[in-house]
């Protein structure tokens, strides 16, 4: 599924959270119908917990907190840190270098599908794996499939009920600062000092305000790509996975935009879904949302 800040600050309008929230909650009837032991969570960060100083491809988390980003949960997620570390040395042993970290700080790319999904972000034993979709330069996106397909195999090789999730936009470009950004905000991509409370409520005003005028046309964001979220989709629908190898990251940031790249923790849920065999979409979910700065979208698979 998608996520975005927006959906829990002021500015969308009602009927678009509706339609979301019938997205969500019919996702919900199916992870609750489902009622798994174990979710597995891919997700991207925005220099809440992962900053350029040390900028790992990939890190699964042997232990981990939510940040409270946005009016997101914060607290403690219920990491089962031995399963968390046979994650990583199956995604070492299939060549797939991901980072270890026992202390991981987790913004809203990972709190919010939990708590959309289960109401609190401890509810279910979770292992949350950063895939960096954010601070450039990226690794080929072909990396995040090998690495959910290398999860993936693992996964299915565990007597449990495994439910994967991936966290992200499709296309999308929301303010998000970067390495050209002004001194005191690159201080604090770089060396992750916390931000003040003053510093996060201005980012969050920064957020609302670009997502209103980018509603009304006349932000100077990147537009949303339908057309290429639904060629996205499709490929992710039909389980052609092996196909967006040839997608090159300079080609994503153009038709997608800068956080486009989010679409890699789609790509590695549904890698490790098919390590199973082949898979079959059960709920589907699109709708380009600029209110939400997002090509927002929610699919749940099974596997045939
Ligand atoms: O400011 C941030 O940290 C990110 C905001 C954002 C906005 C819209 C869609 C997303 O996926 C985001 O992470
Ligand atoms: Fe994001």
């Amino acid at each position: 599924m998608s996520h975005s800040p927006l959906l829990g600050l002021p500015g969308p309008p009602p009927s678009l959270l509706a339609d979301v929230g019938t997205a969500l909650a019919a996702a919900r009837d199916v992870v609750r119908e489902y009622d798994p032991d174990l979710v597995v969570l891919f997700a991207p960060d925005h220099y809440n917990g992962f900053f350029y100083r040390l900028m790992p491809p990939f890190c699964v988390g042997t232990a981990a907190r939510g940040v409270g980003d946005y009016g997101t949960q914060s607290g403690e997620l219920d990491v089962p840190a031995e399963l968390a570390y046979g994650l990583a040395e199956a995604a070492w042993a299939a060549d797939v270098d991901v980072a270890v970290s026992t202390g991981m700080d987790v913004d809203h790319g990972t709190v919010q599908p939990l708590a959309a999904l289960f109401g609190d972000i401890a509810a279910r034993p979770v292992v949350p794996v950063f895939v960096n979709s954010v601070a450039v330069p990226l690794a080929p996106l072909r990396r995040a499939r090998l690495l959910g397909a290398a999860i993936g195999r693992y996964l299915a090789g565990l007597d449990r009920r495994v439910l994967v999730l991936g966290s992200g936009g499709l296309s999308h470009d929301p303010p998000v600062p970067n390495l050209a950004s002004p001194p005191e905000v690159l201080e604090r991509i770089v060396h992750g000092r916390p931000p003040t409370v003053g510093e996060r409520q201005a980012r969050q005003s920064a957020v609302i305000e670009a997502a209103a005028s980018f509603a009304r046309g006349t932000a100077d964001l990147r537009p949303l790509n339908p057309e290429w979220d639904r060629r996205v989709l499709d490929v992710l629908d039909q389980g052609r996975l092996a196909e967006l190898d040839g997608w090159t990251n300079d080609g994503i940031t153009r038709e997608g935009g800068n956080s486009a790249h989010e679409i890699r923790t789609w790509v590695a849920a549904f890698a490790a879904l098919a390590a199973t065999g082949p898979y079959q979409v059960r709920t589907s979910y699109y709708r380009p949302a600029p209110e939400l700065i997002a090509g927002f979208a929610v699919r749940t698979a099974f596997p045939r």
